[in-house]
């Protein structure tokens, strides 16, 4: 099966001159995971995680200060969001005229994770990319010069914004080989919350086919991940490994925290081989869930065609077998 149509979408960058509303960049970014940063400008420490698998955690991404701007400017725009929603649902008259104690009783508020959509969008049914994406803004353009050091060349065309009500989650997934290149990396705000990862077996796979992003992973008891190596960076000091790096085992399930201000990079074996998801659920660890966002940034792949090392998982390399 062919993803033809993909090439005909033009997808136009967005402008890269604009005024910063994230002040601070770390000055010396990290040359390869697990090497130290220097954050002597940012005036904050960073932690990171290497599960050795192509999982990065970084944790205190960003200094205090532009978290905070950044979570402000996101509840905006889902406050936006949400408003504008609310001013186009037509008034419903027969509710105004009637006294308070006959009135409809509210339906119950879903747990639904609300999204949006910076850069072309993908419609994953049909394999095709929106043709007017929404340009990206600037706040998030300033977060994409951040990662840009983790990104080995990967030019970000996509941004989405997620709302995770207490409770709600995202189901186990691969995000679709031939629908984005190389790595995804999420950027968490608000609460923390567990992702869970799974290497895909047979079942994953043979999902993957399909010209979908979500592909539902069988998923058995859950055990706590293992701890990966960590690494604190401490101003220009080199980085000193405070844990023995353990590499998630395979065909385990892994849970592991997402904490607030910490960016997640999937590259490689854990980007194309593993699933990773919320289950929807009202705590981790027993700790009560709060609201949680993230920014997820992607490169949308408009020839729409995989060569990844991963070929049981990818949607490409399994097509052309079947040709
Ligand atoms: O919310 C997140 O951190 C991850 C979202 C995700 O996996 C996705 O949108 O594909
Ligand atoms: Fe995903």
């Amino acid at each position: 099966m062919g993803n033809g149509n993909i090439e005909d979408i033009i997808w136009v960058s967005n402008p890269w001159d604009h005024t910063r509303e994230l002040k601070h960049i770390p000055s010396d970014p990290k040359a390869e995971p697990g090497r130290s940063t220097s954050s002597s400008d940012t005036g904050h420490d960073q932690e990171i995680l290497d599960y050795n698998n192509g999982l990065i955690l970084i944790n205190d991404f960003l200094s205090p200060e532009d978290y905070q701007v950044l979570l402000n400017k996101i509840k905006d725009e889902f406050r936006t969001m949400e408003e504008s929603k609310s001013k186009s649902l037509p008034t419903d008259e027969t509710e105004l005229e009637r006294p308070i104690s006959q009135s409809k009783p509210k339906p119950k508020a879903k747990l639904r994770r609300l999204a949006i959509h910076y850069g072309p969008k993908y419609d994953y049914s049909t394999n095709h990319a929106s043709p007017n994406p929404t340009p990206v803004p600037n706040y998030i353009q300033d977060l994409i010069e951040m990662i840009k050091p983790y990104l080995n060349g990967l030019e970000i065309n996509q941004a989405t914004l997620q709302y995770y009500p207490p409770g709600s989650g995202i189901p186990p997934h691969i995000d679709t080989h031939s629908c984005f290149e190389k790595e995804i990396l999420s950027f968490s705000l608000g609460a923390r919350v567990n992702m869970g990862f799974q290497k895909g077996d047979e079942a994953t796979a043979m999902k993957m086919f399909a010209p979908r992003r979500c592909v539902g992973g069988s998923i058995s008891t859950a055990t706590p991940g293992t701890l990966p190596s960590e690494i604190s960076i401490n101003g220009n000091q080199p980085p000193t490994p405070t844990l023995t790096p353990k590499p998630l085992a395979q065909s385990t399930y892994h849970e592991i925290p997402l904490q607030p201000n910490s960016l997640c990079i999937m590259s490689n074996e854990i980007r194309y081989a593993w699933t990773h998801g919320i289950r929807s659920r009202a705590t981790d660890d027993n700790v009560k869930r709060e609201d949680r966002y993230s920014i997820t940034f992607r490169k949308v792949d408009f020839e729409g065609v995989c060569r990844c090392d991963y070929g049981v998982w990818c949607d490409s390399q399994q097509d052309k077998n079947k040709e």
